[in-house]
């Protein structure tokens, strides 16, 4: 078997497409479409993707707003401008860059946050609605996996679905979305012993763990999907994912590449997530 390649770029110009409509009717009954980008300090990979955000509102019509802290800014600073943006009506969706220097509390930041206005999905008000399966901004890579199941007609109930990783922001929400479509969830991480045991049963395997191309053809069942958010650097400077493509694609059914997979489509849900917050601000007014 070779596996189908889900692409993310063609995926997330499709979704794209329909926004740009949506920011555009929008737009003519007097709400545009407004994100919030705070860059904290000069990671370049965080630049790049602030950079790419920018560039994907502007493309779609969207407002697009960009500020730059610099890197030992005070905690307090930080958070005093994320509360002007939660009151300031042309700004829809805020979203603070991670990660942030350590002497920066993620946390505090996610919560100042207003609920209405976390288009990335991080506030545990939006988590809590996301558990119990509430309509809410569900954050966007999750998102955006699940968005890829979706289009490649994937059924998802029944299913057992593995996730490799357990942070906030992909491994742990893209367990409770597969949960909340009847998939069978099993989280393994990097203290699980005897990894392949688990991920070897996996109709479908999320990894999201860190580590470049560990998921080798040993861990995958014939016929699985795979789905790649891993984002690294390979011995010669490549950019990878958390599985060995070259091994894993002979064995699954889908396979998600690195790039052009997951990664477009974060970017493409964060805008959805904007153009969400939008109108619920216009039926909220009519
Ligand atoms: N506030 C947030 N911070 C971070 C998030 C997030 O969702 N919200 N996610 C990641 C970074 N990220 C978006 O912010 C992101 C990562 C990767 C991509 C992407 O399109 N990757 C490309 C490759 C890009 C390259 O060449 O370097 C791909 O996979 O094709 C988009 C967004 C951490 N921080």
């Amino acid at each position: 078997m070779t596996a189908k390649i889900i692409d993310g770029k063609e995926i997330s110009a499709k979704i794209r497409k329909e926004l740009e409509q949506e920011v555009s009717a929008l737009t003519e009954a007097g709400i545009k479409p407004g994100l919030a980008v705070i860059l904290v300090g000069n990671n370049q990979a965080s630049r790049t993707y602030v950079t790419s955000k920018q560039k994907s509102c502007k493309a779609i019509g969207m407002k697009s707003l960009l500020i730059e802290l610099p890197e030992d800014v005070e905690e307090q600073i930080l958070l005093n401008k994320i509360a002007e943006l939660n009151s300031q009506n042309d700004i829809h969706g805020i979203l603070v860059q991670l990660p942030l220097p350590p002497h920066i509390s993620e946390e505090k930041v996610i919560e100042t946050i207003s609920p209405s206005k976390d288009v990335d999905g991080f506030h545990p008000v939006n988590i809590g609605k996301m558990m119990t399966g509430q309509d809410t901004f569900l954050p966007c890579t999750p998102f955006g996996v699940m968005q890829m199941l979706k289009h490649e007609q994937i059924a998802v109930a029944g299913k057992h679905a593995v996730i490799v990783g357990r942070s906030n922001i992909v491994g742990k929400p893209a367990g409770q979305l597969l949960l909340n479509e009847n998939a069978t969830v099993t989280y393994c991480h990097s203290k699980t012993p005897d990894l392949a045991t688990f991920t070897k049963k996996a109709d479908i395997l999320v990894a999201a763990v860190g580590r470049a191309k560990m998921i080798t053809a040993d861990y995958i069942k014939d016929g699985a999907v795979v789905i790649d958010v891993g984002m690294n650097r390979d011995e010669n400077g490549k950019l990878c994912g958390d599985v060995d493509f070259e091994q894993a694609a002979p064995k699954a059914g889908f396979i998600t590449p690195v790039p052009g997979g997951v990664g477009p489509m974060t970017i493409t849900m964060l805008l959805y997530n904007t153009v969400k917050s939008a109108k619920n601000v216009l039926n909220n007014r009519n």
